[in-house]
């Protein structure tokens, strides 16, 4: 007999094990690892990965496997192994990190049905739940789960009379659509059509139209074609002269679209010689790590191009990583441009269905590149000649949730095990990877120059503190203002950019300092022009707006921030003829609204772009020649030692969006602390002197690249509770740690209640403690019964991103 270990659906500290099921006999030779499949477990059924086959069990009786629910397995070998490497480094659960790799349409959904055990139980059933089961047989449970019956329901199952039956579906299926074709020769068809009565001239135009097609036409257009009816066609499917089948086909999200193809591009120096480094080492199967440092318009996309060339010509695969918020169809045409239908794209504007879709066509080999946001990593190739991770500075290739993974991390592991490169690009390298590219880590490779001969754009700093000095108390500065003019004359176009991160429109009553909070959150409420309400960001509360104070009652409530629709409102008072196009969450929620503004703006529609962070990277529109920041500094006052890193990424981003071709480009950057320096050194484009600095400050407080961070957070109902917890996590890790681990903490976190829950936390800095991981481990053990009976809630992140 044969013996599967499966990792079943349950995330869980008990369950976070391999099981043993029994391999019926007909599946003995169509089961491998990898391959999804249903199991009983205790009264429930579940479904599980398969990850070993062996021929012997210890467990005495063993259940079945009820189930195959794969052909092929959906993970292969190395996936089955980086599965390993994640729980290791990052603690989840094994089936956390097997749901991350695939998509979600193959999670299952699980569904619970009453059924009546025998036909005769019916008359025996109490009589107020008789009329659920009248004229059915099987109820099923949602319809009943918050209903009065559910007592008597209960008890007739416990009687006997009724079973609880459980189903595991699938989230989204293959979609098909169905063909018709002839099912006889075409002599014998031909025979039919003279053989037809004269009125059924209907049925002989299909005939004689699937006859010319000489292969399965799809049934609506072959209807449409003919002007036929459904019943027509189904009297020749009678007659056993045509058939209909279902022909899978896939959802192509772009499938309306074309994109003109595009040649490579004659490089400069500079490109050239990044571009053959990276080819030497796909050429001769090296693992290497190159950090390609390139200013923004230095042209890294097209090296990028150009390296997948050859790695395509080399018969193998390649992964590109940007950014969820910089896919955007500026970046999916320059790919499908070049590679047309070789390529995959996955981010999360796509449906379950179409990234099903996409990620079938990379698991059957239809496809030798993906272009996708950060689980793109995670890509079923088989045979990988390059990872690239574009923008690798961006904190969005850390998930912040289980399995708390780094995607350069993941890309590093895959390439190292296929033996092949990983290109991580950026104007802003990270401190971590240019901290690597410097002691020789990391093979540095440089773009200095931009490919437009104009260079980087001049960059105006403008002290807002001095405006409003000398009377000017609108959100523009004069010098934006001039210029904001100066270009609508001359028919160029801006973009304005509104930092919002870490900022809010609070409200706040001018009488007495009142500041209206989230009563279950331990933040400001942020102000919604449209439909005049009150939100929490983080838990979803929501309030109508007050026009008195709540504390002291008096009418002068105002709201503080500056949003976009605010900035557009002052825009249309101050240029009346300018056309604006505003983009932030409002305004691009619905599905396609991204991409329509953004081509709206890119066919000169309108003068000025105005959004959030999601207009910072990636954009390369030819007639913007101005780039205003409207508020630099509200990145910088984050409680996150990164705050600095992230300001200067962000300046340096959006200021990159001016004079990328022939004409030249201009930046001003409104700001109230000038004088720091990751402003300061964003405005002179001094990428290293920036890293200079900001490395001494890291070295000072013991942060990354310096040290390793684990950030432990603790959250209960009950205050006491969580810094109990927090207190006893944080000496027990003492006393297992070196000297040298410094523990911080136990300190509330930056964000100190949350959905009504109290959080504290403990900081761990390390250089090197090989005992880290089993302390860890030994923490989860200890509070997995709390964990999982109670209100407490433990998160272990071991490179944490957000400090919040
Ligand atoms: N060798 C070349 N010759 C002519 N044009 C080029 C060349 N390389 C790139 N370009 C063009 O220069 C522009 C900027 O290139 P690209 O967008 O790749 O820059 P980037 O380095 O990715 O910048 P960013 O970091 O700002 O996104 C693009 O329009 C691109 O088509
Ligand atoms: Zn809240
Ligand atoms: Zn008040």
């Amino acid at each position: 007999m044969k013996v599967a270990e499966v990792i079943v659906d349950v995330p869980a500290r008990q369950t976070d094990r391999p099981f043993d099921y029994a391999i019926p006999e007909k599946w003995e030779d169509i089961l491998q690892p990898g391959m999804r499949v249903t199991v009983p477990f205790g009264t429930r059924r579940l479904q599980g990965f398969v990850i070993h086959i062996k021929s012997h069990s210890d467990v005495k009786t063993l259940k079945p496997i009820e189930a195959v629910l794969d052909v092929t397995p959906v993970l292969n070998e190395e996936l089955l192994e980086l599965g390993k490497y994640l729980t290791e480094t990052t603690l989840c659960f094994a089936i956390s990190a097997y749901q991350a790799m695939l998509p979600a349409a193959l999670k299952a959904k699980y569904e619970k049905e009453i059924r009546l055990v025998r036909e005769e139980n019916r008359a025996l059933l109490p009589e107020t739940i008789q009329p659920l089961f009248q004229d059915r047989s099987t109820v099923d449970w949602k319809e009943v789960e918050h209903s009065d019956w559910l007592r008597p329901l209960q008890k007739a199952i416990q009687q006997g009379y009724l079973e609880v039956v459980y189903h595991v579906k699938e989230k989204a299926a293959a979609k098909t659509v169905k063909y018709v074709e002839l099912a006889q020769s075409h002599e014998e068809v031909g025979r039919a059509i003279d053989a037809l009565p004269a009125n059924a001239a209907k049925q002989r135009q299909l005939l004689t139209a699937l006859l010319s097609a000489n292969e399965a036409v799809p049934l609506r257009s072959l209807l449409e074609q003919t002007g036929a009816t459904y019943a027509s066609l189904k009297s020749l499917v009678a007659k056993g002269l045509v058939a209909e089948k279902e022909i899978e086909v896939y959802r192509d999200p772009y499938g309306d679209r074309s994109f003109p193809t595009t040649a490579p591009l004659s490089l400069t120096a500079e490109q050239e010689k990044a571009l053959s480094s990276v080819i030497e080492s796909v050429r001769t199967n090296k693992h290497e790590v190159f950090l390609l440092y390139g200013v923004t318009g230095s042209g890294k996309t097209e090296v990028y191009m150009q390296a997948i060339e050859e790695v395509l010509r080399q018969g193998k695969e390649a992964i590109v990583l940007v950014p969820e918020i910089s896919l955007t169809p500026q970046m999916v045409k320059r790919f499908k441009g070049r590679f047309g239908s070789q390529v995959a794209v996955l981010h999360s504007g796509l449906s379950i269905g179409e990234k099903y879709d996409e990620w079938r066509k990379i698991h059957r080999k239809e496809v030798q590149l993906v272009v996708g946001a950060r689980s793109a990593i995670f890509a079923p190739f088989e045979n990988l000649g390059m990872i690239i991770i574009d923008e690798e500075h961006e904190t969005s290739y850390k998930q912040e949730e289980n399995p708390r993974y780094h995607a350069r991390d993941v890309a590093i592991y895959r390439a190292r095990v296929h033996g092949c490169p990983v290109v991580l690009g950026s104007a802003t390298p990270s401190l971590e990877s240019f901290a690597r590219a410097k002691k020789g880590v990391y093979q540095l490779l440089t773009l200095q120059k931009r490919v437009s001969d104009n260079g980087m754009p001049d960059v105006h700093i403008v002290d807002m503190r001095e405006e409003l000095r000398s009377g000017n108390r609108s959100m523009f500065s004069r010098a934006l203002f001039e210029k904001l003019k100066d270009r609508l004359h001359k028919g160029e176009q801006s973009v304005l950019f509104l930092n919002r991160r870490g900022y809010s429109t609070f409200v706040m009553c001018r009488g007495c300092g009142y500041v209206i909070r989230c009563p279950h959150c331990d933040i400001s409420l942020t102000y919604h022009r449209a439909g005049q309400r009150l939100k929490c960001h983080y838990c979803g509360y929501e309030e109508p707006i007050t026009y008195h104070c709540p504390s002291c009652g008096n009418e002068h409530i105002r709201f503080f921030g500056t949003g976009t629709q605010k900035v557009e409102e002052e825009l249309t008072k101050l240029l009346p003829e300018a056309r604006v196009i505003r983009m932030d969450v409002d305004t691009t929620s619905r599905k396609g609204a991204h991409e329509r503004l953004l081509a709206e703006f890119g066919e000169g529609k309108a003068d000025i772009l105005l959004g959030t962070q999601m207009i910072a990277k990636g954009l390369d529109f030819p007639k913007v020649t101005l780039v205003g920041v409207l508020a630099a500094d509200t990145t910088l006052h984050l409680p996150d030692f990164r705050a600095s890193e992230k300001t200067f990424q962000l300046l340096t981003q959006v200021s990159g969006r001016a004079g990328r071709h022939a004409l030249p480009g201009e930046v001003v950057i409104q700001t109230y602390t000038p004088e720091h320096y990751s402003i300061a050194l964003a405005a002179k484009h001094d990428y290293d002197a920036f890293y200079q600095r900001e490395m001494v400050l890291r070295k000072m407080h013991g942060y990354p690249p310096f040290y390793y961070l684990t950030l432990i957070t603790v959250s209960h109902p009950e205050i006491t509770k969580a810094v109990a917890v927090t207190d006893k996590i944080a000496a027990y890790l003492r006393a297992q740690l070196s000297n040298e681990a410094i523990i911080l903490g136990p300190v509330a976190s930056p964000i100190a209640r949350l959905h009504d829950r109290y959080r504290y936390q403990c900081m761990i800095k390390y250089k090197r403690e090989p005992n880290m991981t089993r302390a860890l481990k030994a923490v989860i053990d200890r509070y997995q019964h709390d964990v999982s009976q109670g209100d407490l809630s433990i998160t272990i992140d071991t490179n944490p991103y957000t400090m919040m």
